[in-house]
């Protein structure tokens, strides 16, 4: 992938929505925590600094080093980065004397100015800060005010280099978008090229070049993302792809079988692996949600390790992970995001497995991977699954697992989503399942008294995970789901809907 735009994060909760914008404008962009050591300045051609909780004047605040950079490269500071190059470069911040959340517009605007072609004075722009440009450094010029800050946006005189105070890349900035675009095309020169035909025809390029003829072994779970994974790497090394599908006893009714067939045209090189009992005996006794993760994670590995043996030579494992799963897993060294959850598939390999990684849907958002895969013509239906996560119905059903409690477990959600197709709600919703609780209670059925399990149905909407909130879906739908539900599945006599949103929930419950 070529680089374009390089987005450094001081962890603010609007960095990925910046990538989004940008990548929205077809231009490619990529973020790294301030301090990463994984980039090179170098290859980019415009880099932007995002926001933070941090307030510059904190002792403890990211101080980039940014003389690669500044007076180098186009350079756009949002909010804390626009504080940052102010305070760093011999102006001053304060702390403001109202802190400003939320609306507020543009009252001044250096209209000549490149960066705010196409946006007008009173443009409704977005703030979320506590402290403020009180002076700027005397190179800088300012360019934009508002009603309450006046040093809202500058540029360093002679140079590309532009702050601004307000959030351009949230919804409710209405010029955010041209803002981002007047930047990265007028100023930095970029073109909007980054579409998913240019992103299939760069990947196959690179994979090409990188995989050459050695094997690879990929795990395809019928998910989306390992899917279009899959073909992508097929297109630039046929046949030495080598796809496992394993049965981790984990997944849902009849899974195993209906992926296996649904994969039999897509021209794929396809093996399934029926690991079940494997997975279930490592997994007997263990109620912890990470020491579940873990053990679902270590026996993938051992069971794509005994695949690749068996296949021989072969170099390389490749993954369906997307950006986001990198981001919610792995605390970038010393970057300042935490870490939420182990995802199985993030995180590197043991030492005996020999196999390098290849991910090359490691950079996109789901959104992006359902488009590069209707690129290459990859079924609606299969693109429109809801997301499942690795560990299964192991994340799902809290506490230990038994083979019982997965059945039950596998029928309870099977009547929930086939529920959701049959009434046409299966599109509106981004993701739905169900938990098993460790959780008897006491009910009535035929007149005899009950003391059976109850069960979570969750649904929510979401466009990439990160945040998500709960579905409102009909009353009778939740009337009849679990009607059938209790009615259906032996051991169970309670249904309840998850209402959590994420924050401060998650959509699995483990
Ligand atoms: N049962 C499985 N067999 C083989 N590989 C798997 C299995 N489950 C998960 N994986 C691997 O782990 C990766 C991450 O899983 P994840 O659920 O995030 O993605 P997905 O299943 O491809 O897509 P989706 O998010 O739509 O479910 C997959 O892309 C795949 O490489
Ligand atoms: O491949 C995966 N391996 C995992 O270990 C894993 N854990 C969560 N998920 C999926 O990620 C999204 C966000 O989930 P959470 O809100 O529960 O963190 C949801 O779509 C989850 O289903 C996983 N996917
Ligand atoms: N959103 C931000 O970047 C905030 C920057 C800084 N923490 C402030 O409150 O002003
Ligand atoms: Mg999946």
């Amino acid at each position: 992938m070529q680089h374009q735009v390089l987005i450094l994060d001081f962890g603010s909760q609007y960095t990925q929505l910046i990538a989004r914008r940008v990548r929205e404008l077809n231009i490619f962009c990529e973020i790294f925590p301030y301090n990463s050591k994984s980039f090179k300045v170098e290859d980019y051609k415009a880099v932007i600094l995002s926001g933070s909780p941090f307030s510059v004047r904190a002792e403890d605040a990211p101080h980039p080093d940014l003389s690669a950079i500044k007076g180098k490269l186009p350079l756009l500071g949002v909010c804390y980065g626009a504080q940052f190059m102010a305070h760093n470069f011999g102006g001053k911040v304060g702390a403001s004397n109202t802190r400003e959340y939320g609306r507020a517009n543009l009252s001044y605007i250096k209209k000549d100015d490149l960066f705010f072609e196409n946006v007008s004075e009173g443009s409704q722009v977005w703030m979320s800060h506590s402290d403020t440009i009180v002076n700027l450094p005397s190179n800088f010029e300012l360019i934009g005010s508002t009603h309450d800050v006046k040093n809202a946006a500058f540029k360093i005189k002679g140079e590309a280099t532009y702050g601004i105070q307000f959030h351009p890349e949230v919804y409710h900035s209405k010029d955010g978008l041209t803002i981002l675009k007047n930047f990265l095309v007028n100023i930095a020169g970029l073109q909007q090229t980054w579409t998913p035909d240019s992103f299939v025809e760069t990947t196959v390029a690179e994979l090409k070049e990188k995989l050459g003829n050695d094997k690879v072994v990929l795990g395809l779970s019928g998910g989306v993302d390992s899917t279009v994974a899959a073909t992508l790497i097929s297109k630039a090394i046929g046949k030495n792809l080598y796809c496992i599908f394993v049965n981790n006893g984990l997944l849902r009714k009849n899974e195993f079988e209906n992926v296996l067939e649904q994969y039999k045209h897509m021209g794929l090189n396809v093996k399934g692996v029926d690991a079940s009992a494997r997975f279930l005996k490592e997994l007997a006794g263990e109620s912890d949600p990470e020491g579940k993760r873990k053990i679902i994670g270590r026996v993938f590995i051992e069971v794509f390790d005994d695949e690749a043996h068996r296949i021989q030579d072969v170099s390389w494992l490749a993954q369906g992970t997307i950006y986001p799963d990198v981001i919610e897993s792995v605390s970038a060294t010393g970057g300042p995001s935490a870490t939420i959850k182990s995802h199985h598939n993030v995180g590197g390999l043991p030492d005996f497995m020999k196999l390098k990684i290849v991910e090359p849907l490691n950079t996109l958002f789901k959104d992006e991977v359902r488009r590069v895969g209707r690129s290459m013509g990859i079924d609606d239906e299969l693109l429109g699954r809801h997301p499942f996560p690795g560990p299964g119905l192991g994340i799902r059903i809290l506490g230990d697992i038994t083979a019982e409690k997965v059945r039950m477990l596998q029928e309870v959600d099977h009547i929930f989503v086939q529920g959701l197709k049959d009434d046409g709600l299966y599109d509106s919703v981004w993701q739905a399942g169900a938990m098993l609780l460790p959780v008897n209670s006491v009910g009535v059925m035929g007149d005899e008294r009950t003391y059976e399990k109850a069960v979570v149905l969750r649904a929510v909407e979401s466009t990439d995970g990160m945040t998500a909130d709960w579905v409102n879906l009909p009353y009778e739908f939740l009337q009849k789901t679990s009607n059938k539900i209790i009615n259906g599945v032996k051991g169970v006599n309670r249904v309840v809907y998850d209402i959590s949103s994420k924050p401060p929930a998650t959509i699995e419950w483990e």
